[in-house]
């Protein structure tokens, strides 16, 4: 088999010195034994820069060109049936409840580790949703994360430790399956979108060019990530301040993230009760790059490549700082912003265009998209995790303190559900995005 090459995120995961959460993932070896793998051209693309892209052929360029073009909706399908990879975990689990009660996807198949395999899902998940187990998985038998054991499935969610997601995400694309992914490891990749859905769907686009790369070109199979749960958060706001008000020039974070943000059983009691830990390996650097990739947008070349801006053109600085602290779900990040424009917007302005926000999401008819995406709290004690986590059962974003701020513009506080916005919920409105645009065929 040709070797596959990606520019998987080669930065630390987030285990701090004191957890004992996922480590980084390098290794790429090749796909499973029985597994048909097209081939993958490598090219190592700087995303900044389009003439830097891989050529592509006429067929192509006018598919993606058409797509763009007509910006077409697909009506909404009857069933659609789907998989989860890492199923037994804590983003697994919120995706099984999810889909549990989803109108189009239905599950069948679960996969986790050899641990958990050949066990019925009951007896494999250490289940740990305030809901029980959905009747519909309790008895499902777990198989391993092998395309052949999920044959019948259009989509796969993933939900997998970082350490294997790699591999085992690469050899479900190569058998053409559409993979919507939570781990870290292809967000870099030049040809993979990493998609907040209430940001920037629209990056969709990008996965004729990601088919392409292969011999003979992949027909359904692609890769789509969603950001880190603290970027996902945060960047929904932000989303609507340049909607609103033009590009932003600074951004300066503080995160409080929560225990489950390290899976389960994550950081050991003794280190997080009574304390914070002011470190998350490698969050800091996922949130400073991945800001860029997902408001940046896309850019096209004259031959009709396209690629990633970076926020390049409106140039973007971020600076993030990361902390554990003793909350069991939603991430709270304190953030200050200065704008382009001169004289930049009031509190009141910002706090308009936060409530006002409709991301296209919910225009085009995502079953999961929240009905209102930003609830601004006027209270000057809120957002807070206990009381927010579930506006709009997690899948909308709360901001609050909105004021001014005496070193940039503006300031405010966001609470997000780093479990469902910040992960599963996301995955599955890309999904429905995806179909709706037609990039999965239902
Ligand atoms: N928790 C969060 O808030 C967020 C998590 N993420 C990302 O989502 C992913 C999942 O996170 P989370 O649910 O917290 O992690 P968990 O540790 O809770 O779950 C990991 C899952 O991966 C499976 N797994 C482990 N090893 C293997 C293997 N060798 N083969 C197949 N499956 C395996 C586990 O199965 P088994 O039970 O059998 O071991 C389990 O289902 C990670 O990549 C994480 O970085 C992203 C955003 C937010
Ligand atoms: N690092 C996040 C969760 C996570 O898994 O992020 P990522 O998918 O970027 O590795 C947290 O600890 O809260």
């Amino acid at each position: 088999m040709p070797g596959m090459k990606s520019s998987a995120d080669p930065t630390p995961n987030h285990s701090s010195s004191t957890s004992a959460s996922r480590s980084a993932s390098s290794s790429r070896p090749d796909s499973p034994q029985g597994v048909p793998v097209p081939s993958y051209s490598p090219r190592t693309i700087l995303i900044t820069d389009d003439a830097s892209a891989p050529h592509r052929s006429p067929q192509i360029a006018s598919k993606f060109h058409s797509h763009q073009r007509t910006g077409m909706q697909h009506p909404p399908p009857a069933s659609i049936p789907v998989g989860v990879l890492g199923a037994t975990g804590t983003v697994g689990q919120r995706f099984i409840t999810l889909l549990a009660a989803h109108p189009w996807f239905v599950i069948k198949a679960l996969g986790a580790s050899p641990r958990s395999a050949g066990k019925r899902y009951r007896e494999a998940a250490n289940w740990k949703q305030a809901t029980p187990i959905p009747g519909v998985v309790r008895d499902v038998v777990v198989v391993e994360c092998r395309p052949k054991e999920f044959e019948g499935c259009k989509i796969v969610f993933s939900g997998l430790d970082a350490d294997v997601a790699g591999e085992i995400e690469e050899a479900f694309r190569a058998a053409d399956l559409a993979v919507f992914s939570n781990a870290k490891n292809f967000r870099r990749d030049p040809h993979v979108p990493l998609i907040v859905p209430l940001v920037n769907p629209s990056h969709l686009s990008i996965i004729p060019q990601q088919q392409s790369l292969f011999t003979p070109p992949l027909k359904r199979g692609f890769i789509v990530t969603n950001a880190n749960c603290s970027t996902t958060g945060y960047v929904i706001p932000l989303a609507a301040l340049e909607k609103a008000f033009g590009p932003i020039e600074a951004v300066m974070v503080t995160t409080l993230q929560a225990i489950s943000g390290a899976g389960y059983p994550g950081v050991p009691s003794l280190d997080i009760l009574d304390n914070v830990i002011p470190y998350i390996g490698g969050e800091e650097e996922k949130m400073e790059w991945e800001t860029l990739k997902i408001l940046g947008g896309l850019s096209t070349s004259d031959t009709g490549l396209l690629a990633f801006d970076m926020h390049a053109k409106q140039p973007l600085r971020v600076s993030a700082s990361c902390n554990r602290v003793a909350v069991i779900d939603g991430h709270t990040e304190c953030v200050s912003v200065r704008f382009a424009k001169r004289p930049p917007p009031s509190p009141q302005q910002v706090r308009e265009a936060l409530g006002a926000y409709t991301p296209d999401a919910l225009a085009l008819g995502c079953p999961s998209a929240p009905r209102h995406t930003i609830v601004v709290h006027e209270e000057p004690d809120r957002p807070q995790p206990r009381l927010d986590r579930y506006y709009q059962d997690g899948a909308g974003v709360s901001v609050g303190r909105v004021r001014q701020c005496a070193v940039l513009d503006i300031k405010f506080v966001v609470l997000a559900n780093n479990v469902s916005i910040g992960a599963a919920t996301s995955s599955i409105i890309n999904a429905e995005f995806a179909v709706l645009k037609g990039v999965v065929q239902a």
